[in-house]
C-alpha cells in the first residue's frame, strides 16, 4: 500500500535533512506507526505521502500512485488527519463535511453519521469556530474519513482529547482497520502505538531506526522484570527484580523459598523504554 526507498527531504535554507533515507513498506490493512520525538521527521514524511511536499530524493508510491506524478486520483484513496484542526470557522460542522465532499469525485460517507461516529451530530447547526479544541479535532478526524480512504494518514489521533473522547477515537481507528483500511499513524504517544499498531517505525533525527511489531521489539529489547510482594514479620515488602541479573535472580529465588508471598507479576518493558534503549534519545 506504501512503498518507499531513499526518501530524503531538505527545506529550503536549512543545513540539515529533515527525512534522510528513509525506506519501508506498508502492507494492505496494517496499521503502521511512525514513532519519533518532536522534529524527527515524521510530518515531512507524512507530507511527502500525502503530496503536501514534493518528492525530492528517493522513490515511493502510496495505493499504487508514484509519489513523482501524484494525480488527482490519489487524494481520492487516501485521507488524512492532521495535528492541526483545520476546519473552516466560518461554516457549520455539517456545512464543513458537506463542503469537502463535494471535492471527491469517488463515494462518500453521510457527513451526519460521521458527526454521529465522533460525537458532534448534536451540535451539527454549530458553527465550527464556536467549538473547543478537542471538537475541531474530531471535527478534522471525521473529515478525513469522507472519501472512505483506502490509506488513512493519522497525525497524532487522540493527542489534546480528554481520555474518554481519546477511547472513542481509538474504537473508530480499531474498527476502520478490521473493515480493511490502511492506516499510517503518526505519533509520539508509545501507548497508543502499542495498542493500535501492527509494526512500529523508529524516526530520529530523519533517520528510520528500526521496524519491528511491538510484540517482536519486547521480546527483543524487553528485559524482564518481576514485581513481588511478600511478608516479613509484620510487614509487607515490595521489589522489582530483573529475571535475567544473575543477583536479582538469587535474592527472587530466596524470597521465594522464604514463603509468604503476597502477590507476583511479570512486567514487560514499555515501548517507551524500549525506543529509548535502541535511539538513546527520550520522546519528547
Ligand atoms: N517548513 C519548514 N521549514 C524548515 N524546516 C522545517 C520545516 N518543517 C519542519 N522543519 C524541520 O525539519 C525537521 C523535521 O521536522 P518535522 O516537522 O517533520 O518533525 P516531526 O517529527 O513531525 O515533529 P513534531 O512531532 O514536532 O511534529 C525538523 O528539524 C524541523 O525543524
Amino acid at each position: 500500500m506504501i512503498k518507499v526507498s531513499n526518501l530524503t527531504y531538505v527545506y529550503d535554507k536549512s543545513d540539515h535533512k529533515a527525512v534522510d533515507d528513509v525506506s519501508f513498506e506498508v502492507e494492505k490493512g496494517e496499521v503502521f506507526g511512525f514513532l519519533g520525538p518532536s522534529g524527527a521527521g515524521k510530518s515531512t514524511t507524512q507530507g511527502i505521502l500525502t503530496g503536501l511536499l514534493p518528492i525530492q530524493g528517493g522513490e515511493g508510491s502510496v495505493a499504487g500512485h508514484d509519489l513523482r506524478k501524484i494525480s488527482s486520483e490519489m487524494f481520492n484513496s487516501i485521507g488524512v488527519s492532521f495535528e492541526q484542526s483545520n476546519v473552516y470557522g466560518k461554516l457549520t460542522a455539517l456545512e464543513n463535511l458537506e463542503f469537502y465532499r463535494k471535492l471527491f469525485d469517488t463515494d462518500t460517507m453521510d457527513p451526519m453519521e460521521l458527526l454521529k461516529l465522533v460525537g458532534l451530530d448534536h451540535v451539527s447547526k454549530k458553527r465550527a469556530s464556536t467549538f473547543s479544541k478537542g471538537m475541531k479535532h474530531r471535527l478534522t478526524f471525521a473529515r478525513s474519513m469522507l472519501n472512505k480512504p483506502e490509506i488513512w494518514f493519522l497525525d497524532e489521533p487522540t493527542t489534546g482529547l480528554d481520555p474518554a473522547i481519546g477511547n472513542q477515537i481509538k474504537d473508530i481507528i480499531k474498527e476502520k482497520n478490521q473493515e480493511g483500511t490502511t492506516i499510517f499513524l503518526t505519533t509520539h504517544n508509545m501507548f497508543i502505538a502499542d495498542e493500535l499498531c501492527h509494526r512500529v517505525g523508529f524516526i530520529v533525527d530523519g533517520k528510520l531506526r528500526l521496524i519491528d511489531s511491538p510484540k517482536n521489539l519486547k521480546l527483543k529489547y524487553g528485559e524482564k522484570m518481576i514485581d513481588i510482594e511478600y511478608r516479613e514479620g509484620d510487614r509487607s515488602i515490595k521489589e522489582t527484580l530483573s529475571i535475567i541479573e544473575d543477583n536479582d535472580r538469587h535474592r527472587l529465588r530466596s524470597i521465594i523459598d522464604k514463603g509468604e508471598i503476597l502477590t507476583m507479576h511479570t512486567k514487560e518493558a514499555t515501548l517507551e523504554e524500549i525506543f529509548i534503549k535502541v535511539t538513546g534519545r527520550g520522546l519528547v
